[in-house]
């Protein structure tokens, strides 16, 4: 997380990112600005909230004349890796998800083959995972177990 996400989208632009997702917290005053500059350097933009954050706050930014196309939901506070996946944070993925059927969810901190189920059914289709796929004697494999997952929620609904 950084608190100025605005100083970072010209290089971040410039260095070939596809998309660039800003925190709500660091962004109440001017994420329409944000949006639009991103957007105007070719960025697909994304919204994350974190763990204490209430999922309402997202919405607006959601439903904006110029949207954010992609919300992360942290399942952890957001810092370092290898923290404890927080269960509770898939109401606000279901949340989202009924109320926006179509939108791309995130979810990232603590995800691995013990907790996908918990998320995908939820209905995150976007897995951040870093300690689970790095750590795995097979990191393949874990990938594709981690999409089988999402893939069935998809296809059963
Ligand atoms: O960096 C953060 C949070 O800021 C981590 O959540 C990683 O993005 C994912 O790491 P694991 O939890 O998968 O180890």
């Amino acid at each position: 997380m950084v608190t100025n996400p605005l100083d970072y989208v010209e290089p971040f632009g410039k260095a070939g990112a596809s998309g660039f997702t800003f925190h709500v917290e660091a962004s109440k005053d001017n994420w329409q600005e944000l949006v639009q500059q991103i957007k105007s350097k070719g960025m697909r933009p994304g919204v994350s909230l974190k763990p204490g954050t209430p999922i309402e706050e997202v919405y607006p930014l959601v439903e904006a004349k110029d949207p954010v196309e992609m919300v992360l939901v942290m399942t952890v506070q957001p810092g370092f890796g290898g923290q404890k996946f927080m269960p509770e944070m898939m109401d606000k993925v279901r949340a989202l998800r009924k109320k926006y059927p179509s939108l791309d969810i995130e979810v990232d901190g603590g995800l691995g083959p013990s907790t996908i189920d918990l998320a995908a059914s939820a209905g995150a289709n976007c897995i951040v995972a870093g300690s689970s796929v790095f750590g795995a004697s097979d990191p393949a494999q874990v990938i594709s177990l981690m999409r089988k997952s999402v893939e069935d929620v998809q296809a059963a609904s």
